[in-house]
Order: C-alpha cells, then sequence, then structure tokens
C-alpha cells in the first residue's frame, strides 16, 4: 500500500517554512520558538510547531477580551448560527487537508479520518447552529400566593473568554465539539490543542480566518500542558470558563488552578469501560460490536472498552471469537483504507501501554492474543505500533482492570446473572461509558439506567445524536456537553422579573 508521506500544510497561511504557527488577533503570529512533531508511524519528525510561553497566552487573553466588547458582542443568534454554517462549509471545503493532518500527526487510518474525524467538524457546527438559532427563551407567567403578578423570563449570555483544552486521540471532532458550541453562545475562545496533534487545529486556524470569524473570537495557541502553554491558558487569570478533554489527572490539576478564580468547568476525561455480553445476545453483532468498541483508534477513543463482561454461557464462544478478531486486525500503512491497526500516538504512550501487557501477566492474566509489538521490516519499525491484545483469568480488583490503559486492549471476564453484572461493571472510579449486548428488551431497560456512566449503547457503540447529554461521572468527568447542556455550560443565565 502506498506509504504516506503528506507534504503537509505546504502554502497555507497556517505554516511558515514548515512551522505550524499561533493564531491570535485574527492572524498567524511570527514563529519564535519551536517544537518537533514526530510521527508517531515512522518515528521521524515530519513538522516543527511554534511553543506559546506567557506572552503568547497574555496576548490571545487579552484580544480575546477586547472582542468580547466588538462587533462580537452585537451578533444575534441568527448571525452565529450563519457564522457556524460558514465554517462548516469551509470545514467541508478543507476535507482531504484535514484528513491529511489528521492521518500525519496520529497515523490513524486514512478511512477513520475520512468517515470519523474529519466529517464530525462539520457536524458539529452545524448542530449548534440549529441549536442556538431555535434556542428559545425560558419564561414564566407568574401569580404568587399574596396576589401579585408577573412575568418571569431568563435571557442568555456569553460566559466571556473560554479556555480549549483538547487531547490527542481524536484531535478535530474534539475541538469542534468545543468551539462550536462556545461560539454559537457568543463567547471567544483561545485552543490549546496537544503538543501531539497540532496540524489539524492549524487548518481549522485557517478555515475561520477564510471563514472571516471575527478577530480575537477564536485564537489558536500550540505548546505543551503542564508547566508551558497549557497550564498558563487555564491558570489565567483573564479566562472565564474551562472546557477540558483529557486525562483524569490533568483534570485534577486543572481544577486546582481553576480553583483560585472559581472558574467553571467542564471536564470530559478518563474511563474504564465495561460491555455487558448476555447470553441472550445476537453473538454476531455482541463480537463485531465489542471489535469495534475495543480496537478503533488503536483503544485510543475515551469510549472504547476495555472490561468485556460475558456472561458464563456464552463466555467460551464469545472469547475464541474475539480473539480471532483481534488476530485477524489488519496491519498497514495509513494511507492503505483497510488498515485497522494503528500506532499509538507516541513512543512513550506505547511504553505505557505495553508497561500494562506485562503487569497483566505478572497478575496472572493469561494473553489470548497479542501483547506485545509487531515487526514489520521496513520504516513502521521506528514507529509506535503495538499488537491487538486480549486478556483474561483476573478479577475485578487487577489493576489492568481498574486502571485506564488507553490501548487496543481488553480483559474478559466471566458473570451468572444480570446483578453480578452490573455489580462488575459498577466497580470502577470511573463512569464514563458501557454498552449493553441483549435481545431482550426488557433486560436492555433493566440493566442500562442501573449502569454507572453517562453514557450506555444497547446493542451499538459510539452512536451519536449530538443534541444528548455526553460525559462521565466519578472520575471520567465533570458535566455534560451535547444539544442543550452545552448551551447551559457556555452562557449565563439573567432571569428578569417584570411586575404587572
Ligand atoms: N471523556 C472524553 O470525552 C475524552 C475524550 C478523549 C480523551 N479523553 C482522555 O484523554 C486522555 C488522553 O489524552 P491526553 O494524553 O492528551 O490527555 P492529557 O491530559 O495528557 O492532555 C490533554 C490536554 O491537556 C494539556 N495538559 C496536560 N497537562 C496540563 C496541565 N497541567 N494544565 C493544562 N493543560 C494540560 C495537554 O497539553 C493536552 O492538550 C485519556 O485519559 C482519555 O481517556 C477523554
Ligand atoms: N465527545 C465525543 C467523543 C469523545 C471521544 C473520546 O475519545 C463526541 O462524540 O461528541
Amino acid at each position: 500500500a502506498a506509504r504516506w508521506s503528506p507534504e503537509l500544510m505546504a502554502g497555507q497561511p497556517g505554516t511558515e517554512r514548515g512551522v505550524l504557527r499561533h493564531y491570535v488577533g485574527g492572524r498567524f503570529l511570527p514563529v519564535d520558538a519551536t517544537f518537533p512533531k514526530i510521527s508517531p508511524v515512522t518515528g521521524r519528525m515530519i513538522l516543527e510547531v511554534a511553543e506559546g510561553d506567557e506572552e503568547t497566552v497574555d496576548t490571545a487573553v487579552s484580544v480575546a477580551r477586547r472582542a468580547l466588547h466588538g462587533p462580537w458582542a452585537r451578533t444575534s443568534p441568527d448571525d452565529r448560527a450563519a457564522l457556524l454554517r460558514r465554517i462548516a462549509d469551509e470545514l467541508e471545503r478543507r476535507h482531504e487537508d484535514l484528513v491529511a493532518a489528521e492521518v500525519a500527526d496520529t497515523g490513524k487510518s486514512v478511512s477513520q479520518a475520512r468517515t470519523l474525524d474529519v466529517p464530525r467538524g462539520a457536524a458539529n457546527f452545524r448542530a449548534f447552529a440549529d441549536l442556538i438559532a431555535g434556542a428559545p427563551l425560558e419564561a414564566f407567567q407568574t401569580t404568587t400566593a399574596d396576589g401579585r403578578r408577573a412575568l418571569n423570563y431568563a435571557v442568555r449570555r456569553p460566559v466571556g473568554v473560554v479556555a480549549v483544552v483538547v487531547p490527542w486521540n481524536l484531535p478535530l471532532l474534539l475541538t469542534t465539539w468545543k468551539v462550536a458550541p462556545a461560539l454559537a453562545c457568543g463567547n471567544t475562545v483561545i485552543v490549546k490543542p496537544s503538543e501531539e496533534t497540532p496540524s489539524s487545529a492549524t487548518v481549522l486556524a485557517e478555515v475561520m480566518d477564510r471563514a472571516s470569524v471575527p478577530e480575537g473570537v477564536f485564537n489558536l495557541v500550540h505548546g505543551h500542558g503542564p508547566g508551558a502553554a497549557g497550564e498558563l491558558l487555564t491558570s489565567h487569570a483573564g479566562i472565564d470558563a474551562i472546557t477540558f478533554t483529557g486525562e483524569s489527572g490533568t483534570g485534577s490539576a486543572i481544577m486546582r488552578s481553576a480553583a483560585a478564580g472559581l472558574k467553571a468547568v467542564s471536564f470530559e476525561l478518563g474511563g474504564k469501560n465495561a460491555a455487558l455480553v448476555f447470553a441472550d445476545a445476537d453473538l454476531d453483532a455482541a463480537v463485531a460490536g465489542t471489535t469495534r468498541s475495543v480496537f478503533t483508534n488503536g483503544g485510543q477513543v475515551c469510549l472504547c472498552t476495555e472490561r468485556v463482561l460475558v456472561q458464563r454461557a456464552v463466555f467460551a464462544e464469545f472469547r475464541d471469537r474475539l480473539t480471532d478478531q483481534a488476530r485477524q486486525q489488519r496491519y498497514g500503512w495509513p494511507a492503505d483504507p483497510h488498515t485497522q491497526v494503528i500506532p499509538m500516538i507516541s513512543h512513550g504512550h506505547r511504553d505505557k501501554v505495553l508497561s500494562y501487557y506485562h503487569l497483566a501477566t505478572q497478575e496472572g492474566a493469561t494473553v489470548l492474543a497479542g501483547g506485545g509489538v509487531p515487526t514489520f521490516g521496513d520504516d513502521r519499525d521506528g514507529g509506535a505500533y503495538i499488537q491487538p491484545t486480549v486478556l483474561a483469568g483476573l478479577g475485578s480488583d487487577a489493576r489492568v482492570n481498574r486502571e485506564e490503559i488507553f490501548g487496543p486492549v481488553c480483559h474478559l471476564q466471566p458473570f451468572d446473572d444480570e446483578d453480578e453484572a452490573v455489580q462488575t461493571a459498577n466497580e470502577s472510579d470511573y463512569g464514563l461509558a458501557a454498552t449493553v449486548w441483549t435481545s431482550d428488551v426488557h433486560r436492555a431497560h433493566r440493566v442500562a439506567p442501573r449502569l454507572e456512566a453517562g453514557l450506555v449503547w444497547v446493542n451499538s457503540w459510539f452512536l451519536r445524536d449530538l443534541r444528548s447529554p455526553f460525559g462521565g461521572m466519578k472520575a471520567s468527568g465533570i458535566g455534560r456537553e451535547g444539544g442543550r447542556h452545552s448551551l447551559d455550560f457556555y452562557s449565563e443565565l439573567t432571569n428578569v422579573c417584570v411586575e404587572l
């Protein structure tokens, strides 16, 4: 298959001599300090990226604040809906550049980038354009016990300057999932993408520039997290709210610095998601669906399944069929649309995932498939590839069943009855997502609401309605985004009471 070697970003305003630039106050900034972007496919440097410093972040915050009181403040919900639709159109015009950017940064397969990651960019903007254009105001005709009458109505205003800090696994999808509602509600944003995935964020800035988003409304600052642009941004006094997606530990660190200024936070954090496979499930669907929910994007999706609980009567059959699927995952270059096995985002992350493979063996697990690092005999040996892996034989207390691994790996565990399945699934510090595979509709509706998870899919996975609440409980997050839940986070409400 063709080797993926993008002539990425050449000739676009977002780069200067092959270096990705910040976008602040409506212009791409001259490059100062930089850091390298390494390809997870080959281990070679493919790009250089501007590293934001205190001055970059300060400037971004002040231009974002200034923009809040400029023409942007006088836009109506319909004006902003029209702008979001223009952005969606421009994202679609840049579709192939965005695919190239996502694949270059992450090594994900071109087919996934084309069907999942990139289309969700425009979809997110369209969803929130529709939402804000049709958002009713809340009002009540009031009569009180002592006979007074009034009209109460609540008006929405923007929160202000919003910090958007996002991870490397679904870069464009996750960034636009936050930027679209933030702009819909009239805020200004400063995006700090992951240092691992700067490219699609830079194309997004080019899209904003071309869509004539008013200067200072959308800002992009590249850089690292702790002690760098990320932390400088989330701890900045001029930020009014923080929307963050990433590791739970990072969430706590951000929350500590946000506490000083009582900043509103919306956190989408880690997960240790369970699949519950009942004996009455359509096993073909359950095997196919669980293969997807375990191995999509190399297991680097917060919603991915890492714990597979299977009713004892079908445990052996399901175990053997899922193990076969793991072994049949197709290796290939990212440009090959049939490729299913992708590299971890970095050698560091691969080392982390591999350490859990070794830990599982030390904890007494059986390795049914994978368990190591593949060899290609070509440039990919310099990349961060790892084998899709299936484990079994451990209990819920094993670290492999308690800690998020965030790789192409799951552990299979049998259960006898419904209560045991629910109890085992809920034995986790996390509470993000779960899947339930059963043909019994009564069982589906009994079990799903009992699961301590923000999102439960029945006989499906990662099927999304962008109006529904999205988020996790326990260590998986704070708050919900999606539909009106995003409007509630990205706006302040003023209730007006008029006596009649
Ligand atoms: N719940 C969700 O919707 C969701 C979605 C995707 C990923 N995730 C989680 O994200 C994690 C993987 O992504 P990651 O490795 O990029 O996460 P991460 O927490 O290491 O980094 C996320 C972002 O935060 C920045 N950052 C890191 N430390 C910071 C700090 N102290 N202050 C401010 N910013 C900081 C990083 O530069 C990056 O932009 C996994 O745990 C995964 O479960 C959750
Ligand atoms: N936030 C969303 C997906 C998150 C995936 C996590 O890796 C979404 O689909 O809106």
